[in-house]
């Protein structure tokens, strides 16, 4: 897939992984609605981009992934605004055990919604479209630092792929991949390892993993990202991002996916 004149949307955007989705989508000539709860980030950040890409580019929308008003309305605005929409990234996503219930509502009913909103909007396009959903490692093996989190992760690739098949069988022309990084340098890293909260040896334990693996940077994952954009081979694919091993899809034991993208 060019890219070129394509319109994006990408949840969670004002930093870290969002941020660098969004500007390898513009690097490569895409334009791009950038939605995130995070207002004075998210303002900031389009002026950046301004600069650089032109204020034409982009549009940002303050938005709270898990208020289906502000959701719903976002997806509208951004196909109003740029007149179609072929990309969506549900990326936003937070790491809270103490408030276990907002991490399942932010990174589970946050990228669900954001894929039927998406689905209804490119179904109905002739060229279809592509959605990919942030997960993580920790939604193919187990994180005993994180349990909720863990579950949202392994959630979002279930119906990712669940949905996958169903858009192949319906040929509704999109195709839905999901992302699975490893640790990654950003602000979400930052605030498990200083939260106070999480102590004993098993934060220990996780840190020592981290710091044997080494954290890898936001470029490394938005590389990956845009093979999964890109490739309109895959649907259903699970890409996991290493940073020793690189960029790799998963093989599943029991592989329900048909083997073709939607047409
Ligand atoms: N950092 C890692 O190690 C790592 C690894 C694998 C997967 N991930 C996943 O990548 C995604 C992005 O994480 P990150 O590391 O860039 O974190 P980050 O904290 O740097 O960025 C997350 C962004 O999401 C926004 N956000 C949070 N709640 C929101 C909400 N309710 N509505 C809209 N926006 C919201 C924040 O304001 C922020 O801009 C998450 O889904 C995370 O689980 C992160
Ligand atoms: C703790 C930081 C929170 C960031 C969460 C990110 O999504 C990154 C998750 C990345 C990797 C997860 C790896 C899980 C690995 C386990 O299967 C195992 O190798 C680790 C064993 C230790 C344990 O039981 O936790």
């Amino acid at each position: 897939m060019d890219l070129n004149g394509k319109v994006a949307l990408v949840t969670g955007s004002a930093q870290g992984l969002g941020r660098a989705f969004v500007e390898i989508l513009l690097k490569n000539g895409a334009k791009v609605s950038l939605l995130d709860v995070n207002v004075p980030k998210g303002e900031e950040l389009k002026a950046v981009f301004d600069q650089t890409y032109g204020p034409e580019q982009t549009i940002f929308i303050p938005c709270d992934v898990t208020s289906e008003v502000q959701l719903k309305d976002a997806f509208h605005k951004t196909k109003e605004k740029f007149g179609k929409l072929d990309i969506v990234c549900n990326n936003a996503g937070i790491a809270n055990e103490q408030d276990w219930e907002k991490t399942i509502t932010v990174n589970l009913n946050g990228v669900i919604r954001g894929t039927y909103l998406a689905m209804e909007i490119m179904k109905q396009q002739k060229e279809g479209g592509v959605i990919v959903n942030t997960a993580s490692v920790a939604g193919l093996e187990p994180l005993t630092l994180m349990p909720v989190y863990t579950a949202t992760k392994h959630g979002i690739i279930g119906f990712t792929r669940a949905m996958a098949t169903a858009s192949t069988i319906c040929k509704s022309g999109v195709r839905l991949n999901a992302l699975c990084p490893a640790f990654v340098q950003t602000n979400l890293l930052d605030s498990v390892i200083d939260d106070d909260q999480l102590a004993g040896v098993v934060k220990t334990m996780t840190i020592d993993i981290m710091k044997r693996i080494g954290p890898l940077n936001v470029s490394e994952v938005a590389e990956a990202f845009l093979q999964l954009v890109t490739d309109e081979s895959k649907n259903g694919a699970i890409m996991k991002i290493e940073k020793q091993g690189g960029a790799n899809y998963v093989q599943f034991q029991f592989n329900t996916e048909l083997k073709t993208a939607p047409k």
